[in-house]
């Protein structure tokens, strides 16, 4: 107690510089005269296209977010999310910070295209920067911020060996790989491409994303015994050589609004197959990105960010998780 009582008081001027314009609930205290204790610690509910994110800023903080933590903290008022990016103290001399991902169940994922302009337009508000290096555990990802206001993540190279997705089985030619779903009452799903963007993908190419009920075949294509570390199901239309429309399954989130890694994934499968160029805009539920595969094989993401409100998490959330 005596431990987190410590930690709060590291978080108060934090709290107090972002209530100035944000909270009212915030501002009243960081008015008051009186001693304060701040008894809990805040986040920035976010979204990028409509991904629910929540931002967690621990490099202050003694604290770590367990998956039990994580899936505590999307149960709370205000802060549910599709993924919590919790950042941590750069490990890496260059980058800014260190991310950990985590899914609505707790899981980990090594990537998260909309949750890092989240996170870019929290730091790029710290200071005059206009250049930031992101560390995730799919290594380093460089963001800018456009003369409009976006934000361009270089997302990293693409990964399309078997192993590197990973498939539980050799496929020589991952441009699609032999897999069919669908019961007798609905169209069947078959022959994705696949792809790893630090995390496992599968795209399969349909005439009509609506055709089709991502709700019911998205679980059992995530968990599907090819996929051994589950994947992220996308459902994939192309609209013309530099125009994709995408509905999403994420693996640990379900549908979403939208999800980056996934509008990256398919835009170089779909100039991998033939099926555009490697610029295209992907139009997703919640929104568009556009996504460039460079020709040095790095992928560029770029999309908005939107910062909905601050709020502040209970004490508990963290009890079992500080550092000993
Ligand atoms: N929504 C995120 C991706 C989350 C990926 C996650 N569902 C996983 O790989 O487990 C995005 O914008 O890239």
């Amino acid at each position: 107690m005596k431990r987190l009582f410590r930690q709060h008081l590291r978080f108060a001027p934090k709290i107090r510089h972002e209530c100035s314009n944000v909270q009212p609930f915030f501002r009243q205290r960081a008015q008051s005269n009186e001693r304060q204790v701040v008894t809990g610690i805040p986040f920035a509910k976010m979204n990028g296209i409509g991904n629910e994110i929540v931002v967690l800023d621990l490099r202050d903080s003694d604290l770590k977010v367990s998956p039990e933590a994580a899936r505590a903290i999307a149960a709370t008022p205000g802060a549910h999310f599709d993924q919590l990016m919790v950042l941590y103290p750069a490990r890496t001399p260059g980058s800014d910070a260190a991310m950990t991902i985590f899914n609505i169940d707790g899981s980990e994922s090594e990537a998260c295209g909309n949750g890092t302009r989240c996170v870019a337009m929290r730091l790029f508000e710290e200071g005059a920067k206009d250049r930031l290096v992101l560390e995730t555990r799919a290594g380093l990802l460089p963001v800018r911020k456009t003369d409009d206001g976006q934000f361009t993540v270089g997302m990293g190279k693409p990964k399309f060996g078997w192993q590197d997705i990973p498939l539980a089985e050799p496929f020589h030619d991952t441009r699609y790989i032999e897999l069919q779903i669908g019961p007798i009452d609905a169209p069947i799903l078959h022959s994705p491409s696949v792809a790893n963007i630090g995390n496992p993908h599968a795209i399969f190419w349909v005439d009509d994303v609506e055709a089709y009920d991502l709700a019911r075949f998205g679980p059992l294509l995530e968990n599907h015994p090819i996929f051994p570390e589950r994947a992220n199901i996308s459902l994939a239309q192309v609209l013309s050589p530099d125009h994709i429309r995408v509905k999403v399954w994420e693996r640990g989130a379900g549908l979403t609004k939208a999800c980056g890694s996934a509008a990256c994934a398919v835009a170089v499968s779909a100039a991998r197959t033939k099926r555009t160029g490697r610029k295209v805009l992907v139009s997703l539920p919640g929104g568009d990105l556009f996504i460039e595969w460079r020709d040095d094989d790095q992928i560029l993401m770029t999309g908005p960010a939107e910062l909905e409100h601050i709020g502040e998490l209970p004490a508990e959330t963290f009890e079992d998780t500080a550092a000993a």
